[in-house]
């Protein structure tokens, strides 16, 4: 693991703008690099409104050689409102011509997994598998988070099963404190399989929590804390949300 970076931005405008020019640019350096570039998506204001941004400013992706991954999901009907994914198309994947097997949904909450996200979990583990180029999972080029004011992070709550685990790279989730309550997500472990770990986060109410995970809280109390990519850990911050971090940060 790397060090942990910083970035403040005024607002959450500058935030996601800026993330956004960033994100097209690790694309385009991975397509020119190796011929294709893959990214986990996070739901939540800023992963959405970043993806907005992308819209506007797309840059030269090919957007015939992006896998689109999501680190975690609302175990919701498919076509929900509520779900990561379905907001992520209403906000870019809708307007890119992004082929349709480069999109890698979680399991929906109806038809084949209704009522067993357990199942659903198990089966995300296979896609990602079948896209691992012989590793357990993708190398992700990069990994967006976005995180709660607790601290939460994809769909790992503080002093859970989920973000204790340790072993497999995706789990259900069915007590989520956030609703609904029944989710899927990736894990620390699989998160820390991406290359790049950028976490999205905006609000005075979320300065008390990104101060501990920066400070090195134990993931357990702060799942954010966990979160680190294999060679880059960026925090894109809001003055509001940086307002708690010591001045040399
Ligand atoms: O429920 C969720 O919340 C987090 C954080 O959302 P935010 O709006 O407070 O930034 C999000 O990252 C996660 O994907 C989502 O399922």
């Amino acid at each position: 693991m790397t060090d942990i970076a910083v970035q403040t931005y005024d607002d959450a405008e500058e935030l996601t703008t800026a993330a956004a020019a960033q994100l097209v640019a690790v694309i385009e350096a991975a397509q020119a690099e190796r011929g294709s570039a893959s990214i986990v998506l996070t739901g939540g204001g800023n992963g959405i409104g970043l993806l907005r941004k992308v819209r506007a400013n797309p840059g030269k992706i090919d957007w015939s050689a992006v896998d689109v991954f999501w680190g975690d999901e609302r175990f919701l009907p498919a076509g929900d409102p509520d779900r990561n994914e379905v907001q992520a198309h209403d906000a870019l994947l809708d307007h890119v011509p992004v082929p349709p097997a480069r999109l890698h949904p979680m399991p929906y909450g109806d038809g084949q997994y209704a009522g067993d996200p357990d199942a659903a979990a198990v089966a995300y583990e296979h896609v990602l598998a079948a896209h691992a180029n012989g590793g357990p999972i993708p190398e992700f080029d990069v990994h967006l988070l976005g995180m709660g004011g607790e601290g939460h992070v994809n769909s790992l709550f503080p002093d859970t099963d989920a973000v204790r685990e340790k072993t497999r790279h995706v789990v259900a989730v069915t007590d989520s404190p956030k609703p609904p309550a029944e989710r899927v997500t990736l894990t620390l472990p699989a998160i820390r399989r991406a290359r790049r770990v950028w976490l999205l986060v905006a609000g005075a109410d979320k300065a008390e929590a990104v101060a501990a995970a920066i400070g090195g809280a134990k993931p357990a109390d702060i799942p954010a804390a966990g979160a680190l990519g294999s060679e880059s850990t960026v925090w894109m911050l809001d003055r509001a949300a940086a307002a708690d971090l010591p001045a040399d940060r």
